[in-house]
């Protein structure tokens, strides 16, 4: 049986990292492709000769030709901008949108059965733009940042409880922004909600308070200190486990920005919800019940999403 083929659309420094880490995991063959020349073919290169002493076959190559992703099984999409201290991720709508709007129409005319992960900023906005460019099936398109989000929160409280990260669970719902919700509740030890480790005197509000603050401000404690661009280990990480996921049809419940149309009283846009990933993309998204203090950030945060939609509509009518 012939290898999936995972093609990633921009080769910076996340698309490098998931290059690497896809060929090492032997996924499948990769392709990357990016408008720099030169890049993606020294990028695949140079990951191509660490196959030796890795001990991987699958095969890399670099490209500035859509038609080289032709029958992929999987994109994801990393092209565009990364900011830099100073910026929000808000501030790259409108150059990242462009870009988008290329690699939507790059993905519809060569890899229309692909399962699609954006991960280009700013995310929940860009991955709605970027189905709507591509035409492919809603559920056959998310974008990655929940998996992120709530890494970043198991780590800091595995740090906090001392404890092996194996056994800490996490969700990060909402927009990947400031305003994204990292929820208590939901956050767990070995099956212990974060609520009732309070109780038990293991940690206090105000220190989980911090924790959810660190989370909520994960992205720019990176930016502020690579000053040149943005977390790209993490990142990539992240979306290869999403990308296994769908092509091991695992059934993994995994936090991802998703198309919700009715879900946790969502129309019509993508946020960071819970969703089930198989071999059917986005198989289901787990409609959770929130409390009237969680629903209230929630929905904060889909107004924050909701406002960039519509500025991208603004930008481009064909999006409107
Ligand atoms: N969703 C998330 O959780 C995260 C999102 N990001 C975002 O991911 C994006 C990529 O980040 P990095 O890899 O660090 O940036 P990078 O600047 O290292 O790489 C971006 C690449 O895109 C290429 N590119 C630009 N326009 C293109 C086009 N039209 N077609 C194809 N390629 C094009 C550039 O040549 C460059 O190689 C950024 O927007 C960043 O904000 C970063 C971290 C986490
Ligand atoms: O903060 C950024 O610009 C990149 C990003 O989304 C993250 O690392 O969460």
């Amino acid at each position: 049986m012939a290898r999936p083929k995972i093609a990633l659309i921009g080769a910076g420094q996340i698309g490098g990292t998931l290059a690497h880490l896809a060929a090492m995991k032997e996924l499948g063959d990769v392709v990357l492709f990016d408008i720099a020349e030169g890049v993606p073919e020294g990028k695949s290169l140079d990951i191509a000769e660490s196959g030796p002493s890795e001990g991987f076959d699958a095969k890399l190559k670099g490209t500035q030709d859509y038609a080289d992703i032709a029958g992929a099984d999987v994109c994801i999409v990393t092209a565009g901008v990364a900011r830099k201290p100073g910026m929000s991720r808000d501030d790259l709508l409108g150059i990242n949108l462009k870009v988008m709007k290329s690699v939507g129409e790059g993905i519809r005319d060569n890899a229309p059965d692909a399962f699609v992960i954006c991960i280009t900023n700013p995310l929940d906005a860009m991955v709605w733009a970027l189905q709507k460019f591509s035409g492919l099936p809603t559920e056959k398109v998310c974008g990655m940042a929940g998996v992120l989000d709530s890494a970043r929160f198991r780590h800091f409280l595995a740090e906090e409880f001392n404890v092996s990260m194996k056994d800490v669970t996490a969700f990060v719902l909402g927009g990947h922004g400031d305003t994204m919700v990292p929820s208590l509740r939901y956050s767990t030890v070995a099956g212990i909600p974060l609520p009732d480790l309070i109780s038990m005197g293991w940690t206090t509000k105000e220190k989980m308070d911090a924790i959810v603050q660190r989370t909520r401000d994960g992205g720019a404690e990176i930016v502020g200190l690579l000053k040149t661009g943005s977390a790209f280990y993490a990142p990539a990480t992240s979306a290869i486990e999403m990308a296994e996921a769908y092509l091991k049809d695992q059934k993994r419940v995994l936090p991802c920005a998703a198309h919700c149309d009715g879900d946790l009283g969502v129309k019509d846009m993508y946020v960071g919800v819970p969703t089930v990933i198989g071999a059917g993309g986005i198989e289901r998204v787990v409609n959770i019940k929130l409390t009237k203090e969680e629903q209230e950030m929630f929905d904060a945060s889909v107004t924050a999403v909701k406002g960039l939609v519509e500025a991208c509509k603004a930008i481009d009518s064909s999006l409107a």
